[in-house]
């Protein structure tokens, strides 16, 4: 157990990471992202979005109760992805694991609820992630109240990034 964290570093149950095959040719490269023959049901994406982060710059740690995330780290920049399991019910409850992805590695990584986590662009480019997640964010119509417990405002949290 770290003493800073009260996380052990380890490997988080249900956390999927899978390598992207980039398909080069003269024009440049194609990746498959998901598709719906090799994914469960209840993880299949409801919608999807992009976000740039810039050099330096982290989003999260943040946590759903019913979604799972499917981030695609695919480049121009690398970033360090973590993850906490904060699932009391998990065989993991209590492992922090740690990610690297993007340009030299390219990996979708699909985190449970639960699972609180966090990325941080480590480049020096501005970074591109992919998330299609297997609920709509903020519901049908964008009625509900979205489903994300923030935790990068909180003091003494336990879910500190470096
Ligand atoms: C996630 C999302 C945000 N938005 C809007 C809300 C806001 O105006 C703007 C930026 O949203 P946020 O501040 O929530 O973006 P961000 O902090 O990048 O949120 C994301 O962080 C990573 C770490 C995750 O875990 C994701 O699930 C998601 O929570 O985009 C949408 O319209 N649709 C979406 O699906």
């Amino acid at each position: 157990m770290s003493e800073r964290t009260g996380f052990a570093k380890g490997k988080i149950h249900d956390v999927t990471v899978r390598p992207l095959a980039k398909y080069l040719d003269e024009r440049g490269w194609l990746a498959e992202l998901f598709r719906s023959d090799e994914t469960d049901p209840q993880t299949m994406p409801a919608m999807a979005y992009l976000s740039m982060t810039q050099p330096g710059v982290a989003r999260g740690p943040h946590e759903h109760v019913d979604q799972t995330d499917w981030f695609c780290f695919i480049g121009p920049a690398n970033f360090k992805v973590y993850l906490w399991d904060a699932r009391r019910d998990s065989p993991t409850f209590g492992i922090r694991q740690t990610i690297y992805a993007g340009v030299d590695a390219p990996l979708a990584v699909i985190v449970p609820p639960g699972v609180v986590h966090a990325y941080k662009n480590i480049g020096t480019v501005d970074g591109i992630v992919f998330n299609a997640p297997n609920r709509l964010y903020a519901g049908e119509g964008k009625k509900s109240p979205v489903d994300e417990i923030r935790h990068e405002e909180v003091e003494g949290s336990p879910f500190c990034l470096d």
